[in-house]
């Protein structure tokens, strides 16, 4: 799904209008409609208080139109408008008679009232700034969202919280609308789903207002959101007449005294996600220990016996994954750079592979071309350093991509793969797989697709899908404390199963059956 910018949003209102001949206020009122059937068809004319915050632009129209419809369904509504501008929109006003016909009076908020006394068993509906906020809102208008969210009441957003700015960075955290709940139309936006702001909103949904397909369609955007539907385009089906060789051959290089899971991690993810073969390259102490451990794979040693000290691969695979559990020793760094200079295999890089290229920068440049990357928050900072926000993170993520010509996995909440200037927002995992290995089962099964002939960008979508997936399946059984690496392994299967799993039908009634 594409994640439009306000830029875009606007432009696809003004073609809409055109094109369809219609006021914006009628668009105004799709949007209003819809606000209200999503209430409605839950609320079913439950007597609860609603508060509707309205400010004075066409978020707050959106406001007041519903307003409307839910005064003439008998709704029990308070109407306030916070009147932070002079400069009301036009469709504002036409909706604001509209709702003096019905003889609903709203509240006119000024900067020294008083604020409401909101119950928390009420419901606030949140119409103060949309897409149209530009600036940090003044210190008593601060006041007010403060008061909404101190309430604790049910908070419902239209379009975005109030006090998120939809394509930068928040000046003010105390300023924004801590939303239960989001209906935004058309798109859901970008800070919905990065760090410093998603945490703002709880739940969103999208309401169709019906903006131009056509434009739509045609507009390329910087970000992608990733659900079922896109990687299902990606994902490519087993051959009748393939052999194990078709599937490819993946090798896992990592390990150090003690830390010898993080490789049995990896490989072990790496075969469960598909790779047809798969050898592990360690330092002698790791030889039983994934022998005994995995019998399906394929073990080299170095000829250290506790790290890895000349990577030396006299077998020829489909693409490599390495860094897991490998340490930062002198003879560690200088095996991974001789390695790297001469290496001409696709490759997959992590954890201290990463933090490596991060003091030896020079070695980036002997990355092959669309080279997998995946770090977290610390290392990626240890890779492009500090970053002001997450738009900050981001054009330098963006621009590290572009040089460096790979693709970049910023691994959190929501992980997003960013290759040159595009952004893939991952919309699968869980809380509980912020846990010892997960990373390595990720690297594991971004290597194991590669291996089977996934593009890159593709391997590493995908993969980071699958592995958010599988711990959102994992997490059912085990719940967010008790899961651990090992269970995402488990669920790989799951994870790709549930690809073709269509969703449940409603039970239909017996009575409505035809006899
Ligand atoms: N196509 C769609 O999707 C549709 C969208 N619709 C709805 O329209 C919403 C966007 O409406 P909008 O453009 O009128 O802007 P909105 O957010 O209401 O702000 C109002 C004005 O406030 C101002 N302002 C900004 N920051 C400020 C500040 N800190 N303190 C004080 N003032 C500030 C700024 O004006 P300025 O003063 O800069 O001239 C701004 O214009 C959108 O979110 C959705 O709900 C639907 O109606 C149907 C179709
Ligand atoms: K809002």
């Amino acid at each position: 799904m594409k994640l439009y910018s306000a830029k875009q949003i606007y432009k696809a209102d003004q073609i809409s209008i055109k094109k369809e001949e219609i006021g914006s206020n009628e668009l105004m009122e799709r949007a209003a409609l819809q606000l209200f059937n999503w209430m409605h068809l839950r609320m079913q004319g439950a007597p609860v208080k609603i508060h509707l915050f309205c400010g004075i632009g066409n978020n707050g129209g959106d406001g007041i139109a519903l307003a409307r419809h839910l005064v003439d369904h008998g709704y029990n509504v308070e109407v306030y408008v916070i009147n932070y501008s002079e400069k009301r929109s036009k469709d504002f006003l036409i909706n604001l008679d509209r709702l003096k016909d019905r003889k609903v009076w709203p509240h006119f908020m000024n900067s020294d009232d008083e604020l409401p006394e909101i119950g928390r068993e009420d419901i606030i509906v949140d119409g103060i700034f949309g897409i149209g906020l530009n600036r940090s809102p003044d210190a008593w208008v601060v006041k007010v969202i403060q008061h909404l969210n101190n309430s604790q009441a049910f908070i419902l957003s239209i379009d975005i919280p109030s006090g998120l700015f939809t394509d930068q960075g928040p000046e003010d955290f105390e300023a924004i609308v801590k939303s239960n709940f989001v209906l935004s139309f058309q798109t859901p936006k970008l800070v919905f789903f990065l760090p410093e702001t998603g945490k703002y909103i709880e739940q969103w949904e999208v309401l169709d207002i019906g903006l131009d397909p056509e434009y739509l369609r045609v507009t390329e955007t910087d970000y992608e959101l990733i659900g079922k539907n896109e990687v299902l385009t990606m994902y490519k089906p087993r051959e009748k007449y393939g052999h194990k060789g078709t599937y490819g051959h993946s090798l896992i290089i990592g390990g150090s005294y003690g830390k010898m899971g993080s490789v049995c991690l990896s490989s072990k993810a790496a075969l469960y996600s598909g790779s047809g073969l798969v050898t592990s390259y360690v330092p002698k102490i790791g030889y039983n220990i994934l022998q005994s451990s995995l019998p399906e794979i394929m073990v080299l040693t170095d000829a250290d016996e506790n790290e890895l000290t000349d990577i030396n691969i006299e077998i020829e695979p489909t693409v490599i994954g390495v860094g897991v559990g490998i340490g930062t020793s002198e003879a560690t760094v200088k095996a991974l750079s001789s390695f790297l200079k001469t290496n001409k295999l696709p490759l997959v890089l992590d954890a201290d592979a990463l933090n490596i290229l991060s003091l030896n920068k020079e070695l980036l440049k002997n990355l092959p071309e669309d080279s997998i990357l995946t770090p977290h928050p610390k290392e990626l900072e240890r890779l492009i350093g500090k970053w002001e926000d997450d738009f900050d993170k981001l054009a330098k993520v963006k621009k590290f991509s572009k040089k460096h010509k790979c693709i970049v996995v910023i691994k959190g909440a929501h992980t997003i793969i960013v290759q040159n200037g595009k952004g893939y927002v991952n919309t699968t995992g869980n809380p509980g797989m912020a846990t010892a290995g997960s990373g390595d089962v990720l690297t594991g099964v971004i290597t194991g697709l590669r291996a089977q002939g996934y593009p890159a960008l593709d391997a590493a979508i995908f993969g980071v899908y699958l592995h958010g997936r599988a711990g959102d399946i994992a997490v059912e059984s085990t719940g967010f404390q008790s899961l651990t690496a090992s269970h995402l392994i488990d669920n790989i299967a799951g994870a790709y199963l549930d690809l073709f799993k269509m969703p449940e039908q409603p039970v239909v009634e017996e009575e409505n059956q035809p006899s």
